[in-house]
């Protein structure tokens, strides 16, 4: 029986999708083998040894601590695109709200109440929805930092509604760079691309990298009277900085879906409560996405979309699986091997891959009587984890 333990409301979708007479899963599982979570913070938290991996239903990864797992062998995942369409869906709205006077117009609305009459009702808002007059998105450029699953579902839409778009990605992968649309202008720095755009929307993770990037040097820059709109993560932006840009007219809105105590009473400033993947189809996606790599890493080791570890998949043949993870040093495959040699264990199949300083191995072998083996593996210089499956 494997054991799931869950942080946050994950969909039921999801959640169904591990077999009951294979799996607990529960809120306060005990040991747990997985952690299923959203947004729940694991850093503060000591993580059990029992458990072997950690998957996000989600694609940031900022709340768990990834390097931490990663010197414990434990395999973190994430599930990259599930929830792009809901965040490109928001970055519209977003960006709609900034551009017209929706929000402060419905507002205005409500305060006609005590108006009975319809005809006068409807005068009144005739004369007065001038204040409410706005602009179009099509014709002006949008910038995008991050190009990544959600960057380019968002120039894809910006482009199908008439914007120009830049964009921004020091990092691209291939993969990604397939998905661009060639209409895409690149833009060679930041910098660049914040001196051109009417609205500059990010889409990069949060890592020390990108932490504060936009910046009081970054928004002196930027084109005057831009739109910033951050559906990332709230440290992506310094926030007293982008008050101060508010406040001299650098920026003429921030749209965010991470609220600050500092743009409380702000009109310029559109915050949502991190709302960007809260759509039924996003959760299920990611929910059950989730799931089913948990169970694949589980009950047959191969590991897929993990942001610590690669992706490693082998076919299932009769016999018992070896699992380990080693960092990545010379010799760690060869001293295992040698004591499955030691033991008369005869291996079928093997896998061996590695990422930056981290490896993983399968090794399927014919059944082993031998239960000192996966301790011999274990003790072994440099093996952070080892596990049999049956
Ligand atoms: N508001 C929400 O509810 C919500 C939902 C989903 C994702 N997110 C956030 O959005 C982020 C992006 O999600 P995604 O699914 O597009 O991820 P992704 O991994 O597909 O794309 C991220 C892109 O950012 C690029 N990047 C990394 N560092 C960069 C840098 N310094 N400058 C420019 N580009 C850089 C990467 O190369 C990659 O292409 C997530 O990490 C998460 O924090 C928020
Ligand atoms: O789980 C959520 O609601 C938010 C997920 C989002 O921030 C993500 O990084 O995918």
């Amino acid at each position: 029986m494997y054991k799931i333990k869950t942080f946050n409301q994950i969909s039921s979708k999801g959640l169904e999708r591990f077999p009951r007479s294979n799996y607990e899963v529960s809120s306060d599982a005990s040991s747990p083998n997985a952690i299923l979570l959203r947004s729940h913070k694991l850093h503060n938290e000591v993580l059990d040894e029992s458990v072997l991996a950690i998957a996000r239903a989600g694609a940031g990864v900022n709340n768990v601590p990834v390097d931490d797992c990663s010197k414990q062998g434990v395999v973190v995942f994430n599930t990259p695109g599930a929830n792009a369409n809901a965040v490109k869906e928001l970055v519209l709205a977003g960006m709609l709200l900034s551009s017209r006077g929706i929000k402060a117009g419905i507002d205005h609305v409500s305060t006609l109440h005590n108006i009975t009459d319809a005809s006068e009702l409807h005068k009144t808002l005739e004369a007065q929805k001038k204040q409410f007059a706005g602009s179009e998105l099509k014709g002006k450029t949008l910038g995008i930092i991050g190009l990544g699953a959600i960057g380019s579902l968002v120039a894809d839409m910006a482009l199908a509604l008439g914007m120009k778009v830049v964009g921004f990605d020091p990092a691209l992968s291939i993969e990604a760079a397939w998905r661009l649309s060639s209409e895409v202008q690149r833009a060679e720095n930041m910098h660049a691309l914040l001196a051109k755009c009417d609205f500059v929307s990010l889409h990069v993770p949060a890592i020390k990298p990108t932490y504060h990037m936009i910046n009081a040097e970054a928004l002196s820059q930027a084109k005057r009277g831009m739109v910033l709109v951050n559906f990332a993560r709230e440290s992506i932006v310094d926030p007293e900085a982008v008050a101060k840009a508010l406040d001299i007219g650098t920026l003429a809105t921030y749209v965010c879906d991470f609220p600050e105590p500092v743009f409380y009473g702000r009109k310029d400033v559109i915050a949502m409560p991190h709302i960007g993947a809260s759509t039924a189809e996003a959760e299920e996606n990611c929910a059950m996405m989730a799931a089913d790599q948990l169970m694949d890493f589980l009950e047959n080791g191969n590991i897929k979309n993990s942001v610590n570890f690669p992706n490693v998949s082998l076919a299932r043949v009769d016999g018992q699986r070896i699992i380990f993870t080693n960092e990545n040093v010379p010799k760690v495959l060869g001293n295992v091997l040698s004591v499955l040699a030691d033991h008369e264990v005869n291996v079928i199949d093997m896998v061996n891959k590695s990422r930056g300083d981290l490896a993983y191995n399968i090794i399927d072998v014919e059944k082993m009587n031998n239960g000192d083996v996966i301790d011999a593996i274990n003790s072994i210089e440099h093996v952070t984890s080892v596990r049999l499956i049956p």
